[in-house]
């Protein structure tokens, strides 16, 4: 079965904000370097655009979590399913994201990364849902604020499906 799907962020706002926090990303690391990581698979189409605008030199990891299923959406226990390949030690380490929504992957995220040793530690994401908020979780650059509706597109799925769609929709049958 095909689901409908309706705009709520064109390609080319997606694009056109990308590029304005790429440009913000560069101002603020300027004369550093910086380590993306990539959180899978969401986050892996805006990793890459974001990744095109920054100026300063770029590293790139990736890594790819699980919840144990419904209890874990309470228990708010991550699992790595891909760690990263490399050291955080000494580096400007940047966590890139699809979205956040109740901030429990984040927020376990943010607390065993820190406890690698990074310079600093920032999170940028494409999205976020702040209506849903469980877990407090600081979000230095985001693209867009959402209301509280199941979106696709961009990396985000559903069933797996979507995530190649080059703009932000909404699912409005499920
Ligand atoms: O704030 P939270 O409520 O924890 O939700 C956010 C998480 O959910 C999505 O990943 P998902 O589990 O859908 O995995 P995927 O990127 O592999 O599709 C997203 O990429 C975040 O990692
Ligand atoms: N695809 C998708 N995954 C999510 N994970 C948390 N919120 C969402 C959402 O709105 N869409």
């Amino acid at each position: 079965m095909s689901e409908k799907i309706s705009v709520l962020i064109t390609e080319e706002e997606v694009e056109r904000r990308i590029k304005e926090i790429g440009a913000k990303i560069s101002r603020d690391y300027a004369g550093k370097e910086l380590h993306l990581i990539c959180v899978l698979k969401g986050g892996v189409f805006f990793t890459c655009e974001l990744a095109k605008r920054i100026t300063v030199p770029v590293s790139l990891d990736f890594m790819s979590v699980s919840s144990y299923g419904d209890d874990t959406k309470s228990s708010g226990v991550v699992r790595i399913v891909k760690d990263l390949d490399q050291p955080l030690e000494g580096k400007d380490v940047m966590i890139v994201e699809d979205i956040i929504d109740s901030g429990r992957t984040l927020s376990y995220l943010i607390k065993v990364l820190k406890g690698r040793n990074p310079d600093s530690l920032r999170l940028c994401t494409l999205l976020d849902k702040p209506d849903r908020r469980v877990k407090e979780v600081k979000v230095d650059y985001c693209c867009f604020e959402i209301p509280d509706e199941f979106v696709v597109g961009y990396g985000l799925d559903y069933a797996q499906k979507y995530r190649n769609l080059p703009f932000i929709g909404v699912v409005e049958s499920r």
